[in-house]
This record gives C-alpha cells, sequence and structure tokens, in this order.
C-alpha cells in the first residue's frame, strides 16, 4: 500500500488555530490539486479528531481525473476512531460514498450498533487504540493499494511512529496561526532519539496560490522499538 499525508499548514506550521477550528489555508488552486489527489486515492483517511473537529465530508474529489485513470468507484472515507467517537449524524456518513471506521476493541458496542446503523463499516484493530498496522493490512485487503491521508497531527504522528508513510505533500500558506497549542502535521509524543526521525527526500517545489507545494518521498521510517 502506498500512503501519501497530503495537509495544508501555515507559515509557522500549524494546521489550524489553539481552538482546533478549521482554517481555510490552500486556496482555490491547491483544493483543486488535493482534489487530483483523492482522485488517485482508492481511499482517504482523516482522525476523529479532525472530523470532531471539521466535519469533514470527504466525498470531493476530481471526476474527470479519475475517469482518465480508469480507476472505478468513489474512494472510500476512512476514520481512524478508536473509541467510536464519531457522531452517527456525521458528514463523513452522509451521502453514498462508503465508509469504513477502523476501532479499538475498547470501542463501546452501543457506539458500533449506532455507527453501523449509520452505514459504516466497522474494522476492530488493536485494543485501547487503533493498532494502524494492522487496520491498514486489513484495508489492503479490501484492495485500498493507494491511501490519502489528510491528518491530524495526532494520527500523522502515529503513521511516521509506526513506518507507514510513503510520500508527505504540505500546502504552505501565506498565513500565520500561531500558539502553542494549536495542532501541527505531526503532534503526539513526538521523537526524540535521532535514529527514529523519518528522513525525508525532497521530491518538488512548486508555487501556488500565495503559498508553496512541497513533496516528500520518505526515505526512512523506522517503528519505535525496531532493532
Ligand atoms: N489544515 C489541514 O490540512 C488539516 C487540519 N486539520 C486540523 O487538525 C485538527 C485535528 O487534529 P488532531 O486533534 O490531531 O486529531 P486527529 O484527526 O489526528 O485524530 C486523533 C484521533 O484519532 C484516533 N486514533 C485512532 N488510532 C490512532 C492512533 N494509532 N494514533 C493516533 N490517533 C489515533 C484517536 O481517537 C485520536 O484521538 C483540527 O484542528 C483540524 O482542523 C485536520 C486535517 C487537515
Ligand atoms: N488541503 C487542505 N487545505 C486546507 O486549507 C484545509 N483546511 C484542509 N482541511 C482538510 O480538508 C477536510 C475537509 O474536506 P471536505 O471539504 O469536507 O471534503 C478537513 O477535514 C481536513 O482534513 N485541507
Amino acid at each position: 500500500m502506498h500512503v501519501h499525508v497530503n495537509a495544508a499548514v501555515s507559515a509557522d506550521g500549524k494546521l489550524s488555530t489553539r481552538n482546533r477550528e478549521q482554517v481555510r489555508i490552500s486556496g482555490d488552486e491547491d483544493f483543486a490539486r488535493v482534489d487530483r489527489v483523492r482522485a488517485e486515492s482508492d481511499a482517504v483517511m482523516v482522525g476523529v479528531g479532525t472530523v470532531l473537529a471539521d466535519d469533514p465530508s470527504l466525498v470531493r474529489f476530481d471526476q474527470t481525473h479519475r475517469e482518465a485513470l480508469e480507476i472505478p468507484g468513489v474512494p472510500t472515507r476512512v476514520v481512524a476512531d478508536s473509541r467510536a467517537r464519531t457522531p452517527p449524524d456525521a458528514e463523513v456518513l452522509a451521502g453514498d460514498a462508503p465508509t469504513t471506521v477502523l476501532v479499538g476493541e475498547a470501542a463501546p458496542d452501543d457506539r458500533l450498533d449506532a455507527l453501523r446503523d449509520a452505514g459504516a463499516s466497522i474494522v476492530v484493530a488493536g485494543e485501547e487504540r487503533v493498532d494502524l498496522p494492522a487496520a491498514l493490512a486489513e484495508l489492503e485487503a479490501e484492495r485500498v493499494r493507494r491511501l490519502m491521508v489528510e491528518g491530524g497531527g495526532e494520527l500523522v504522528f502515529s503513521l511516521f511512529e509506526d513506518g507507514l508513510v510513503d510520500e508527505l505533500t504540505l500546502y504552505v500558506g501565506g498565513l500565520v496561526l500561531g500558539g502553542r497549542d494549536a495542532p501541527t502535521i505531526a503532534d503526539g509524543e513526538g521523537f526524540v532519539d535521532r535514529e527514529t526521525f523519518p528522513r525525508l527526500a525532497l521530491e518538488g517545489v512548486e508555487r501556488v496560490d500565495d503559498g508553496v507545494v512541497l513533496n516528500w518521498s520518505v526515505e526512512s521510517s523506522r517503528p519505535l522499538g525496531a532493532g
């Protein structure tokens, strides 16, 4: 599976404000690029923190681009949601596009039933928190070969920590959000040991709207604890 993280950050590296309110950082041209990346993907994933903060629908993609690539169907929406906190009336469950919610074994049964009633497929992987390597293996078994991840920072850090990210694209926009508690692209515990810092190789730089799109491949990313 190819895992492509794509997000927009402010010039000071923030995904949104300290209140975690959604901010439109990308301009029209960058959102058109995002829609092409979605069109190339079998699935588009976010963490439940993003669902609760932004209530995204994740249905928009570039249909013409997908047809040109002869990819059938629509991208599956995926939410990493250890305790099944996704509200059953969330936009990510609305409409005809399929939605898979990745949960841990600790997720309460009544919330799982409510999500199933709202049309979601449930994948259980891990105990307290979603075991991402196991969950992504399940998605791959369901023919997800290209997975786009849009955030947020907690989920993306875990993906790096587990050595699962292949490609990172950031749109850096011309605004400053500030705030020591504002989310960044990789939050979580953070890396301390330089041996574990994921190393990136710069593949592309492009001026888009009032900002710049940076594209990296991941050169090395080792799961913590790996020898
Ligand atoms: N500018 C941009 O491109 C984007 C901005 N955002 C912003 O990011 C913020 C939300 O990000 P976060 O609070 O970091 O939440 P998040 O979206 O990363 O979700 C975190 C949640 O994911 C679940 N999860 C399941 N398995 C996990 C695992 N193994 N590791 C980590 N989390 C796991 C947990 O329930 C955890 O609470 C919002 O403010 C949103 O607006 C989100 C996406 C894109
Ligand atoms: N690429 C990008 N640029 C921004 O400026 C953003 N705020 C985001 N946010 C992400 O897009 C999701 C919304 O998707 P829909 O419009 O509902 O399809 C949001 O949840 C973030 O993941 N992205």
